[in-house]
């Protein structure tokens, strides 16, 4: 087995508690995450859940280093990231990349989907970016006239494939998806999941992947981490955590995950159906 891509071990991370007025005008500082370990295996997808507050956007954020933590490592590739400064990270941050929940907002509208992928390939020096950026846009599934669209021409499904396009142009060793799917119909989210495990199938991505819902979480991951106040309550394999939850948290999250829905047409589908 290949060594992790990341090694976590005792992550925390205090900043300041702007939600109150300033003590002698310092700002009290809050621990967000406490003394959180764990690996992320290279190649897979691993889920990130918890209640709302419970960290997890802190916890990725601190993955692709737009947060430094104040305290453990955080290693990837064998660099503690966490200990580096802004010149040591340039050559790492390529390698790192974000794919955000609203598209919108990240994509800058004023410009082409081809402009828009091709963008950090010429900022990184990569040749042929606009070439690169159109074999982007067709393995996530926007071929021919799609390069030359605006933003507000696609709908949400396709702006996040943008969104994918624009990174994984990048080739990058590890992708932090942080609620990409909230935001979408049903029919869309199963796309663009499906479109996420083929890619991290066939480019060796590692994915940590941030989401409430845990029946996505189910269907997506291999792994997953459950937080819960800034701290890790249960992590895992997907099944075994899923089939026998160990933590209180953890069962509550699942207990809370919403039946199918089921109309009348069901029960006289099922009425009718040989048994
Ligand atoms: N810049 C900040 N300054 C102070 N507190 C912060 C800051 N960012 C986040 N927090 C606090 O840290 C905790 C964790 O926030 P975070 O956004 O990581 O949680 P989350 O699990 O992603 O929540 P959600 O599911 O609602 O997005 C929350 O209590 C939040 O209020």
């Amino acid at each position: 087995m290949s060594a992790p891509l990341f090694q976590i071990s005792d992550l925390g991370l205090t900043l300041p508690d702007m939600s109150r007025k300033p003590l002698l005008g310092r700002a009290r500082r809050i621990e967000i995450l406490k003394h959180v370990s764990f690996d992320l295996a290279q190649g897979a997808i691993t889920g990130i859940v918890g209640e709302s507050g419970s960290g997890k956007t802190t916890l990725g954020r601190v993955l692709v280093r737009l947060l430094t933590p104040t305290s453990g490592r955080v290693v990837f590739k064998g660099q503690d990231i966490g200990r580096l400064d802004e010149p040591a990270l340039k050559p790492l941050r390529r390698d790192l990349q974000m794919i955000f929940q609203d598209p919108l907002s990240s994509l800058n509208l004023r410009h082409t989907v081809g402009h828009i992928v091709a963008t950090p390939l010429e900022r990184y020096g990569v040749g042929n970016a606009r070439r690169r950026a159109h074999e982007a846009l067709e393995r996530v599934g926007l071929p021919g006239d799609f390069a030359r669209r605006y933003p507000h021409e696609l709908s949400g499904g396709q702006r996040q494939r943008v969104g994918i396009a624009r990174a994984v142009a990048l080739e990058p060793a590890f992708i932090l998806a942080d609620e990409v799917v909230s935001g979408l119909d049903v029919s869309s989210q199963a796309r663009v999941l499906a479109l996420l495990k083929e890619l991290a199938a066939d480019m060796n991505l590692t994915i940590a992947f941030i989401s409430h819902d845990l029946s996505v979480i189910r269907s997506l991951c291999d792994a997953v981490i459950v937080l819960d106040r800034g701290s890790i309550v249960e992590a895992g394999p997907c099944d075994q955590v899923f089939d026998s939850p160990q933590s209180a948290v953890t069962r509550q999250l699942i207990d809370a995950i919403p039946l199918p829905e089921v109309d009348d047409s069901w029960f006289d589908r099922a009425a009718v159906a040989p048994a």
